[in-house]
């Protein structure tokens, strides 16, 4: 990610070329720097330029527009960018992130000059033909950003299954560039030390290779051996160079997803956003739906639709949970699953070769019953929970709501439409309020608008069921317990955390998820969650943290059980590790030391 436009406290010639010509630079500093002259004579404070950001913000007339301009901005005055979208991120996260960033990533190689100055670096763009020279493109990013600045989080993604848009090639990088802002947002990790990665490997999308304007390399995706031993040279590359740092694996195909996390979760400090973290932040959710449905969690009956990294990664997610919170043994707690894939029903019978990842839940029990797709399987499972992470717009239908909610009638049904961006998801909220006579317990992975039930003044807010919610704090937390790696009862203690940050209030009204706008406060409870746990496992590294765990241990968890506890003490550090953008001119620009 780009440096901070930071003026440092030296003296510079005339000669040398000034690094920011911010408005809110003192006169005593303009002077200083032989910059008088160069701006314009208002010196401003922060409140300010706030106001114009936001102004010249609202009056972009489309969401792509805001877009570019925030890439702008962020490339130009870090400060700024992350001051506006503090004190806004409700409205600005669904710009710098889904569902507008999947837009972004379609249009990436037409909009990309337009993103930053062409003397910002905005991450690594690594091709096949040059895994290689890995080495040499890290001491290239090396040499372009402020010494010491080394970088501690990286978000790689090779572009194959961007959000549920499919392969967007070298496109894909949108994605680790807007996870890496929601780090930096949502739980404080220091900008200046974020690295989106793309692996720019080919594409399969016809589309992008007849473009003349891609900006990816030109062929298709290579074999799987191929793929593994170049992923291989690179994370080998990036790992001898910034050693410890935390790595993010986004938007994998599922395949790819699965390979690289096996290969690699032992090896390195990593882990899949999209396998863990939504298997997280899905359990979170789930934890405060089955408070409130109305049937104990072992009468559950959850039917996913799509069987993909996601729909797997949450499934594997609930059943962990179902064993270790509620003393269901394991066969048992599988046998609640049902899953619907492109073919149908997913069991161990159907005539095709199962994926691996799907093997695990494939029923046995189905004798010779065959659903072909969800409207058969909804009859015959009759579930209390459905989760969609199949891509596919619309795919709870009003009938499919309509049936939920009758199949449901002696509880609330659960119904979590996730897929990204809203162009996919399988329902909105206000649907699937309508049909389920506003009964249902929702969590969407777009963010749909609040809805308002007619006739009443009772305005509902949905929850966002997304991982952004848990890899901030992961992040977070591995940057500064530095564990070993991140394991299951690790992720599991996330879920836990989170689902312990809903307010009295949004329990009251029936969230499931904590409003974004409290993120960075619940950032900061998971993130200490997260490093109780990495202590008490002993995969921690870091004296400090450890010491200071020891000295404040949480009050209940076991390594076994963890449930997501944490001390005070650990949360006020936390806090205070959290990167913040500069809160006056005199913090960017301190004159004195001049
Ligand atoms: N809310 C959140 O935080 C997150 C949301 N997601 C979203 O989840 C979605 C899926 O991601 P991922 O699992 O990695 O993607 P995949 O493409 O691997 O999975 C999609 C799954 O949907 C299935 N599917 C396709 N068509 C149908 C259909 N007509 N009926 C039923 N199932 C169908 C596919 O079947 P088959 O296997 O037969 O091809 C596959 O199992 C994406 O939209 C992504 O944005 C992902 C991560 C986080
Ligand atoms: C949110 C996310 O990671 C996805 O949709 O892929
Ligand atoms: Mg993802």
């Amino acid at each position: 990610m780009v440096t901070a436009v930071k003026i440092t406290p030296t003296l510079a010639s005339p000669a040398s070329k000034p690094q920011s010509l911010d408005t809110a630079m003192p006169y005593e500093t303009r002077t200083a720097l032989h910059l008088k002259g160069l701006v314009p004579s208002a010196v401003e404070n922060f409140a300010a330029q706030d106001a114009r950001a936001y102004e010249q913000l609202k009056n972009k007339g489309s969401d792509l527009e805001k877009y570019i301009f925030l890439s702008w901005l962020r490339n130009t005055n870090l400060n700024l960018f992350y001051r506006l979208v503090l004190s806004h991120l409700k409205e600005i996260a669904p710009i710098i992130y889904t569902p507008t960033v999947g837009q972004a990533c379609q249009e990436f190689s037409h909009i990309y000059p337009f993103l930053a100055p062409p003397s910002a670096v905005d991450g690594l763009y690594i091709p096949l033909s040059e895994v290689d020279s890995i080495d040499e493109i890290i001491e290239n990013y090396r040499a372009s950003i402020p010494a010491g600045c080394v970088p501690e989080t990286t978000v790689i993604t090779d572009g194959s299954r961007i959000l549920g848009l499919g392969d967007l090639g070298m496109n894909g990088m949108g994605i680790p560039v807007g996870k890496l802002q929601l780090y930096v947002a949502a739980a404080g990790l220091d900008p200046t030390r974020c690295l989106p990665i793309v692996l720019d490997f080919g594409t399969d999308n016809a589309k992008y290779l007849e473009d003349p304007l891609y900006l990816g390399i030109r062929q298709k995706r290579p074999a799987d051996e191929e793929f593994y031993a170049a992923t291989e040279k690179v994370l080998n590359g990036l790992t001898a160079a910034f050693p410890g740092i935390f790595i993010q694996f986004e938007d994998f195909n599922t395949p790819h997803a699965f390979g690289l996390l096996e290969k690699w979760r032992h090896r390195t400090l990593c882990f899949n956003d999209d396998i863990q973290g939504t298997g997280s932040v899905i359990l979170a959710g789930f934890i405060s739906a089955i408070k409130l449905a109305g049937i104990p969690a072992q009468d559950q009956r959850i039917l996913f639709v799509g069987a993909g990294s996601a729909g797997v990664g949450v499934a594997k997610q609930l059943v962990d949970y179902l064993v270790i919170e509620h003393n269901i043994p394991e066969e048992q707690a599988k046998a609640m699953f049902w899953f619907v894939d492109s073919r149908g029903i997913i069991t161990a019978n159907r005539g095709d070769t199962l994926a691996d990842h799907k093997v695990y839940f494939a029923r046995e029990d189905n004798g010779s019953t065959q659903c072909k797709d969800l409207g058969e399987a909804l009859e015959y499972v009759k579930p209390t929970a459905l989760i969609g992470l199949s891509t596919i717009y619309k795919a709870f239908s009003e009938k499919i709501l309509t049936r939920m909610n009758e199949i449901n009638r002696q509880a609330r049904p659960i119904i979590f439409p996730l897929s990204n961006p809203q162009t996919k998801a399988e329902c909105t909220f206000e649907e699937a309020m309508r049909f389920t006579d506003n009964r249902v317990l929702f969590a969407s992975g777009t963010a749909f608008p609040s809805y308002t039930i007619p006739g009443t003044n009772d305005t509902r807010v949905p929850g966002q069921g997304n991982n952004m919610y848990v890899f901030p704090p992961i992040g977070l937390g591995a940057k500064l317990v530095r564990p070993t790696k991140i394991t299951d009862s690790m992720i599991f203690a996330v879920s836990k955390a989170l689902s312990n940050t809903l307010s009295d209030e949004e329990i009251a009204r029936g969230e499931l998820y904590p409003r974004i706008e409290r993120i960075r406060e619940t950032s900061a409870q998971v993130a200490a969650a997260f490093i109780h746990q990495a202590v008490r496992e002993g995969t921690a590294q870091d004296q400090h943290w450890i010491d200071l765990v020891q000295a404040n241990p949480a009050q209940s968890a076991t390594s076994e059980t963890p449930d997501g506890t944490y001390s005070q003490a650990i949360l006020d550090e936390v806090k205070s590790a959290m990167w913040t953008p500069a809160e006056s001119a005199q913090q960017l620009f301190p004159t004195t030391k001049l």
